[in-house]
């Protein structure tokens, strides 16, 4: 099986003392990881990491081998990821959105534009500008700008931010088929506990800036019964609810 994403000693400490400490991680190809954690755990600032937008006090991320922090544009080429919010230009289309980003890669035609907006639920606001979108359509047609140039790897910050349920279900679907067709690798924040167990094939647990545990879905359901009976004893075991 082929690593994909290493993640060693990870540790980022803000000045109020909160942040990781020393998170240890490997993902295969393939693998759908589920990043699972209350508010306020850490997660943003890993992946803010993993995708070289914060520099780590300690420790390294490897993507396909390459280091984040020492070689970022042979790190980050296989990788699309939404952090934080999808950003796009408010005042171009959908369309122009896509094909403004399209200029950075090479074999994005206008095809490849239209089946992205198709997978994404977007074709039909093709024209229209994102200034007038709700937060699920910037979502959605964030998500479509991140697999436009056909990544390998997904590192998606709570990629179900704002969509509706007929969204999740279009998203998670999305999803799962790239990682079983295409063997996209996906790495994807949530707090969403439902959601993660539908979707993810494995899972790791962070609290409090620290990786309490990390165990493959069936696994887990095995043992647990449900994703939330797992979550809740290791919050329990580790001290706090
Ligand atoms: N720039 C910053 N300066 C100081 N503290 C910060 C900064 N960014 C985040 N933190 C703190 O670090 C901790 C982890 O924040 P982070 O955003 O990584 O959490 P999260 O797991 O993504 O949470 P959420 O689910 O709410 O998005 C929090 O306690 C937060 O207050």
């Amino acid at each position: 099986m082929e690593k994909v994403i290493e993640i060693c000693s990870l540790t980022k400490l803000y000045k109020n003392g909160r942040g990781i400490d020393d998170i240890n991680l490997e993902i295969n190809q393939g693998d759908i990881f589920g990043f699972l954690g209350p508010n306020g755990a850490g997660k943003t600032t890993a992946m803010k990491i993993m995708t070289g937008l914060i520099r780590p006090d300690r420790g390294d991320v490897r993507i396909f081998g390459h280091s984040i922090t020492e070689s970022y544009e042979k790190a980050m080429a296989e990788v699309g990821c939404i952090i934080e919010i999808a950003d796009s230009y408010p005042f171009l289309t959908a369309y122009e959105n896509l094909r403004q980003r399209a200029r950075y890669y090479q074999g994005v035609d206008d095809c490849r534009i239209d089946e992205v907006l198709e997978l994404t639920g977007m074709i039909k606001y093709k024209q229209e500008k994102p200034r007038k979108f709700s937060l699920g359509m910037k979502q959605r047609l964030g998500l479509a700008a991140a697999i436009l140039a056909r990544p390998k790897v997904l590192i998606l910050d709570e990629p179900l931010n704002g969509l509706d349920v007929e969204g999740m279900i279009d998203v998670r679907n999305l999803i799962k088929q790239m990682a079983e067709q295409e063997g996209t690798t996906f790495f994807i924040s949530s707090h969403l506990i439902h959601d993660v167990e539908l979707t993810c094939s494995r899972i790791g647990v962070i609290v409090n800036g620290k990786m309490l545990n990390v165990d493959s879905t069936e696994e887990i359901l095995q043992n647990y019964a449900t994703l939330e009976n797992y979550f809740v004893s290791e919050v329990e075991r580790n001290g706090r609810v």
